[in-house]
This record gives structure tokens, sequence and C-alpha cells, in this order.
């Protein structure tokens, strides 16, 4: 299957819609574009994609709703035009959405609630139970509370994050351009449209200046950079024209020579588990009985409660934890559900009762499958 198919059968898509197409002319929001997008990210969920859409505009739409002409440059003034059109941004897509049946759910994420192991973990089951009750979550940078040093600033980094957090399949980037060119095609007329290449290929990063329009932050720098971060987990990314009619539809009709394809090393299972493997240090040990190392080594289960029958080390919600057979040998490293207080408390049980012993579930795993390895 060539790289192009792939995205005809893949399931989870994080969509970006920047700043430079969502409010062209500077005069608020693109109404005409927004319904052209929501229409075609509403026949990708039809075809059983999980879309989750990442927008900016909300300072551009801020600044109409207030009058203002010119971008300002005070921090206050700025959080101010994003608090203000963040309204207008959501009610666009909640609007147009809502004609088809399907609910949005805004999110609003600064850095620190994707570089906080908790925060991480619990924005990740948020977005995922959303996907699961069929919901199109819509998210920016929660422009109002970050300041300077805290910023993610373009929303193609915010996007990447994204994409790594639910691992995405694929990293949609929609933009002003066609694509990535061999160099910026606003100051060179004859630059060449990339068509596929290894995202990791260090030629690209001449070619993708930072160089953005009026209204964008970051050009293709932030985009080539966020295609590398989604890598991470194994997401591939296509940077295109959200001008370009039918965009979205046709590269999942799996449409050649369509934007710029930059192709992950790794599938994200697989990329998300030899991250897995080398990364984290280890902060306890879990005691497995007999039948738990039984359904992990051979059925690739999860692990649950029911199957521990000793805790050791004090770890948190979300740390690596060793899980090791009767006589000590390790068998599998995961992250887990639960610190190492509520695994004593809850460790022998079915999951059925985590709730009335603890008093609410995170998940009914304690180690979900998708973050364990077998050793
Ligand atoms: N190599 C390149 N190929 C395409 N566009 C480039 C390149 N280098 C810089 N750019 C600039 O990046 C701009 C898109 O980035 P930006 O304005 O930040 O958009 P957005 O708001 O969609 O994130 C283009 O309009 C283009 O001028
Ligand atoms: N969070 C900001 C968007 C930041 C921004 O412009 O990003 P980008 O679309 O990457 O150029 C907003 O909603 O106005």
């Amino acid at each position: 299957m060539s790289r192009r198919q792939q995205l005809t059968t893949s399931r989870r898509w994080v969509i970006k819609i920047g700043s430079a197409l969502l409010t062209g002319d500077g005069t608020g929001l693109n109404q005409p574009g927004l319904d052209d997008w929501v229409a075609q990210m509403t026949a990708l969920v039809e075809q059983g994609v999980e879309v989750v859409l990442v927008s900016s505009g909300a300072v551009a739409e801020g600044m109409c709703r207030l009058g203002w002409s010119r971008r300002p440059s005070e921090l206050h003034h700025l959080q101010a035009a994003a608090a203000v059109g963040q309204m207008g941004l959501i009610q666009a897509y909640e609007s147009r959405f809502a004609r088809a049946n399907l609910h949005t759910a805004q999110i609003l994420l600064t850095h620190d609630d994707l570089t906080s192991r908790k925060r991480y973990l619990n924005a990740r089951s948020a977005v995922r139970s959303l996907l699961q009750l069929g919901v199109i979550p819509v998210i920016n940078e929660n422009d109002t509370v970050v300041t300077d040093e805290i910023r993610f600033g373009d929303n193609d980094t915010l996007a990447a994050l994204v994409a790594n957090l639910v691992e995405a399949d694929s990293l949609i980037i929609l933009t002003d351009q066609q694509g990535l060119y061999d160099c910026d095609p606003r100051h060179h007329p004859d630059a060449k449209l990339i068509d596929e290449v290894l995202v990791h290929e260090a030629s690209l990063d001449a070619m993708a200046t930072d160089s953005a329009g009026a209204l964008g932050r970051g050009g293709m720098k932030t985009k080539l950079r966020a295609a590398r971060l989604a890598a991470r987990s194994g997401t591939s990314t296509v940077i295109a024209s959200g001008r370009e009619a039918r965009i979205l539809t046709r590269l999942r009709a799996g449409e050649e020579a369509l934007g710029s394809l930059l192709y992950a090393e790794q599938a994200p299972l697989a990329a998300r588990k030899q991250w897995l493997a080398g990364h984290l240090q280890m902060r306890g040990r879990l005691e497995l009985d007999e039948g738990a190392v039984r359904v992990l080594c051979h059925s690739g289960r999860s692990l649950l409660a029911v199957g521990v029958r000793g805790v050791s080390g004090d770890f948190a919600r979300g740390e690596m934890v060793a899980c090791v057979d009767a006589e000590g040998r390790e068998i599998a490293r995961g992250l887990v559900n639960y610190n190492a207080d509520e695994v004593r408390r809850i460790m022998g049980q079915p999951s059925e009762a985590i709730e009335s012993i603890l008093g609410y579930i995170d998940e009914p795993e304690l180690i979900h499958r998708d973050n364990m390895v077998l050793v």
C-alpha cells in the first residue's frame, strides 16, 4: 500500500486549521471556508474517521469583534482579544457541526497541561472519552492564561502534541500554501512543492523558514518541527492548502501529489512501545499472579488489578513500573493508571470493585496494553 493509500484507512486524524486560512483578510473568521471544512470533516466522520480539530483564529476574531484593525502587541490586549474571539470561534464550529447532528467540545490547553504527567494523562483520557462518544474536540491554546514563557505561540506545536496525546495516525496541517516548498513561495515564485519525504530528512531544515503571513505565527519552520514531534508517536503529517477544493476528502481518498506528505518511520503503536521500552525510569514493581503472567505474555491483554498480589515502591499515576512474576523476573513494564497507595488498596480485586474501594475510578485497567511492553 502506498503511503498516500494509508490515509484511506487511517482512523484518527488531528486536523489543524491555521490563522492564515481562518482569518485570511483580517476581517474576522472566514465563514465560507468554515462551511466547507466542517462539511468535509463531517464526511470524514461518516467514513469512520475520529477527528480532533485544532483551530486558531481566536485573536483575529476577537480583534474584529472589538473593532481593532491592528494586532495589539501588549499581552493583556492579546489575551482580551483571544477571550472575546474564542466565543465566536466555538460558536462557528458548534453551529455548523450541530447541523450534522455532531456534538463539539471546547478544550483550551496550556503547555503545562501537556508536560505535567498527571495533567497529560487526564487530558488524554478526556479527549479519548470524547472520541468514544463521537464528539469532535475543538482545541486551541488557552491564550487568556498563558504568559510568554509558557506559550506554544503557534498552533502547529500544539497540534503535534495533541497528535502525541491521542496517538493520531495522521496530522493534517491546513494552511494558505499548497504544502512545503523547497523555499518560501511568497518570495520565490519558482519554488518547488515537496510531494513525499521522510520527516527526518536533514535537507528540509534549510527549506522551511519562519517567515509567516500577516496573521500566522511561525511559518513552515514550526510546521516542520510539528511534523517531527508528531512522528515521535508514529504520526505522519500532511501539510496542504485549505483553499484547495475538497482537500480533506481528496486526501482521504488517497489522491497522489496533493500537499506535502512528511512520513514517520514507524506506525503509532510501534513508536509508542519503543519509547516505553527505552525511556522512563522505573518507579516501582507489581508482583503478578500466574494467571496475569499468562494473559500478558500470551494474549497481549491489559493488566487488571485482580492479577496483582504485591506492590513495592512509591509511584504516581502515569509513572513506569515493572511487572514481575512470582520469582521476581521482569516480564513487562508499563505506565500505571493508579498511584502506589491506590494499587495497594485495589490489588487482587475485580475492576468493578475499584469505584467502591477508592470512591472513584480513573480507568478499569491497571496498565492498558497500549502503555505496556513485554520484556
Ligand atoms: N518552504 C516553505 N514552503 C511554503 N511556505 C513557506 C515556506 N517557508 C515559509 N513559508 C511561509 O509559511 C506561511 C504559512 O505559515 P503561517 O503564516 O504561519 O500559516 P498558519 O497560520 O496556517 O500557521 C506561508 O504563507 C509562507 O509564506
Ligand atoms: N491561539 C491563537 C493562534 C496562534 C496562531 O496564530 O497560530 P498559527 O495558526 O499556527 O499561525 C489564536 O487562536 O488566535
